[in-house]
């Protein structure tokens, strides 16, 4: 019997972000794994006209959930979703929500937060900075709590290039910030925005550093732990390999170039790409919520989620690995064939999208509107191109992060704990991996049926034609204007001409002595 599962039977844990890719992959593998656990509260929001039951039936519902539903058929039942905002100062709980939350929680696991990159300031504060400060005063208030686990992301402090388990303070204080966001006015916090990120690339990964200082401050009553995951990409295992429900990360890429879009890139082949699989990141995390209870370590452990130092794959592998997955798991109805040029020059960059990116996209839309559609390739492509230029900086360098408190951890575990809660990454077959995480994008995101596939390579071979025709036909017209212009292009011309006939004219004289 595995020693975790066992301590989260009986328990009531509080989720937050379990509407979110990895919130749903932990709920999940805690309900298979220890279906006796009392309650899992998760704090929610209604989103997209959907109430909060709606929301959760479709969570239960999900592919995701169908093996939980043979371990634990009344998961229904021990799940209480709790309205909540984390947009709002006091999270929006109401006051019985929130007795019963003090009350009865044992185990915190606090994964929710603003993952865009180009979040407002004021926005990426109050979600990852002051709802993490408010659910930390809650937790305070908990008398039975055991352990708040903390997820940020490796790349809190992707200011540095060796990163230890850590927290490395921020020049203004977290609660300055807080305050601050509440008086100053967009414009100004516009302008100050720069200043106060400094040398990281963005305001997520700023507030994320914030969050855990906030953590590291309220942390003297608390027994807390910190999980910096890097990447997450798709399942690797569990509860089956190469799920996936969101365009983070990889994801949105994945499709773009294997739609045809995303035909380069800026990225340093070389640099290593981190990728950690979710359920990885979640086998992890329940077993910090475990150690840090049972073990209460005397300071706040930072653990890293990431897979550089135990297996590391590279941007440039992982891309070719991507596109010989596409040649088996071709997407469907592809604007252009897959294809991949990694630069690490900015000039070529601005070559590749003006030729590779920009230009079909308007002959494309020039088609449209002659066949009197509405063009839209364009409007696409210039987006894409946005979300690509964001996610470059991560695509261009390296980091080293120390993993001793993870590698501890690894070994507290039984035998049997690393067998149900694997985190070891050096098992990872990345060319496995990939090709699973690109069929999950197939099915999972794009919903494409694999029967579609043969009609998929059919079209890719069509387009594979019209590439060639367009080449063929570009280089003719080229060379037709150019002999038009030029005596030295017409003097080559005639050489060359001259030099097939002769040639010609030699085999047939020697095939014909062979006679
Ligand atoms: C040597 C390098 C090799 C690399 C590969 C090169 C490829 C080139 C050639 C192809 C070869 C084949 C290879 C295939 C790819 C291989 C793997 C690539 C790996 C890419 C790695 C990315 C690195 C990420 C680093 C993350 C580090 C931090 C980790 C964390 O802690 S946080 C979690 C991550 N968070 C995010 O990822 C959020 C990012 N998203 C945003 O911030 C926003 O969405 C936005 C990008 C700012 C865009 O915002 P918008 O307001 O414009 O709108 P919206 O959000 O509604 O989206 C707009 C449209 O864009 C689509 N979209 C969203 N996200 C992505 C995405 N990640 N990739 C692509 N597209 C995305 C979205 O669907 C919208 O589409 P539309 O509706 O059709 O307009
Ligand atoms: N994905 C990645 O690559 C990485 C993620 N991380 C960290 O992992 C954690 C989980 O990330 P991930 O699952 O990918 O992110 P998602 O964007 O998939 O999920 C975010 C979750 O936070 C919830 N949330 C956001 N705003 C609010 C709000 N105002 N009120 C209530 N809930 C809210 C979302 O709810 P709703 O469904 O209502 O929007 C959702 O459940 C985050 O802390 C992130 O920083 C770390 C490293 C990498």
């Amino acid at each position: 019997m595995s020693t975790i599962a066992a301590f989260y039977s009986g328990k009531s844990i509080l989720i937050t972000g379990a509407t979110g890719f990895l919130g749903k992959v932990l709920m999940e593998k805690l309900f298979r794994t220890s279906p006796d656990l009392k309650v899992i509260y998760i704090l929610v929001r209604p989103k997209a006209g959907q109430t909060l039951q709606q929301r959760v039936f479709q969570i239960l519902n999900s592919k995701l959930f169908e093996k939980v539903k043979d371990v634990c058929p009344n998961v229904h039942e021990k799940i209480r979703a709790i309205y909540a905002d984390l947009n709002q100062n006091d999270l929006a709980i109401s006051k019985e929500d929130k007795q019963e939350l003090l009350s009865c929680t044992d185990i915190v696991f606090h994964c929710a937060a603003t993952v865009r990159f180009d979040d407002h300031l004021r926005h990426a504060v109050q979600l990852n900075v002051t709802a993490t400060q408010q659910l930390l005063l809650m937790a305070s208030q908990m008398p039975k709590l055991e352990a708040f686990i903390h997820i940020s992301t490796a790349f809190s402090n992707c200011n540095l290039k060796h990163i230890d388990e850590v927290i490395y303070p921020c020049p203004v204080e977290p609660k300055k910030i807080i305050d601050s966001m509440e008086w100053l006015d967009d414009a100004i916090i516009d302008e100050i925005t720069p200043k106060l990120i400094g040398d990281r690339p963005n305001t997520y990964t700023y507030t994320k550093a914030l969050g855990e200082m906030v953590v590291q401050q309220e942390s003297s009553n608390l027994n807390i732990a910190i999980v910096r995951p890097s990447i997450v990409g798709a399942t690797w295992q569990e509860p089956f390999p190469g799920w996936v429900d969101n365009l983070n990360g990889p994801s949105g890429l994945i499709i773009a170039a294997g739609k045809g879009f995303l035909r380069a890139i800026r990225g340093t082949p070389k640099a290593v790409a981190d990728l950690i699989p979710v359920d990885t990141v979640a086998n992890l995390t329940l077993a910090v919520g475990w150690y840090t209870a049972v073990n209460r370590p005397k300071s706040t452990l930072i653990y890293h989620c990431t897979s550089g130092n135990f297996n590391p794959c590279y941007w440039g592998k992982m891309g070719f690995q991507v596109l010989a997955a596409f040649e088996k798991i071709p997407f469907e109805r592809a604007f252009r064939r897959p294809y991949a040029d990694f630069t690490t020059n900015t000039i070529t960059t601005q070559y590749w999208n003006a030729v590779s990116h920009r230009a079909p996209a308007i002959i494309y839309d020039f088609y449209l509107r002659l066949t009197g559609r509405k063009p839209r390739m364009t409007k696409l492509m210039n987006r894409l191109l946005r979300t690509v230029s964001m996610l470059e900086y991560f695509l261009n360098r390296s980091w080293e992060w120390s993993t001793y408190n993870t590698e501890m951890l690894m070994s507290e575990l039984s035998p049997e704990d690393q067998r149900v809660f694997n985190f070891d990454v050096r098992q990872l077959n990345w060319l496995e991996y990939i090709e699973n995480y690109v069929l999950g994008v197939k099915k999972y995101l794009l919903k494409e049926d694999m029967a579609g596939v043969p009609k998929a390579k059919q079209h890719l071979k069509r387009l594979r034609n019209i590439h060639y025709l367009f080449n063929t036909a570009l280089f003719l017209i080229a060379w037709r204007l150019l002999i038009a212009r030029s005596q030295m292009a017409r003097n080559v011309w005639f050489f060359i001409v001259n030099f097939c006939y002769k040639f010609l004219s030699y085999f047939r004289a020697s095939s014909t002595l062979k006679v």
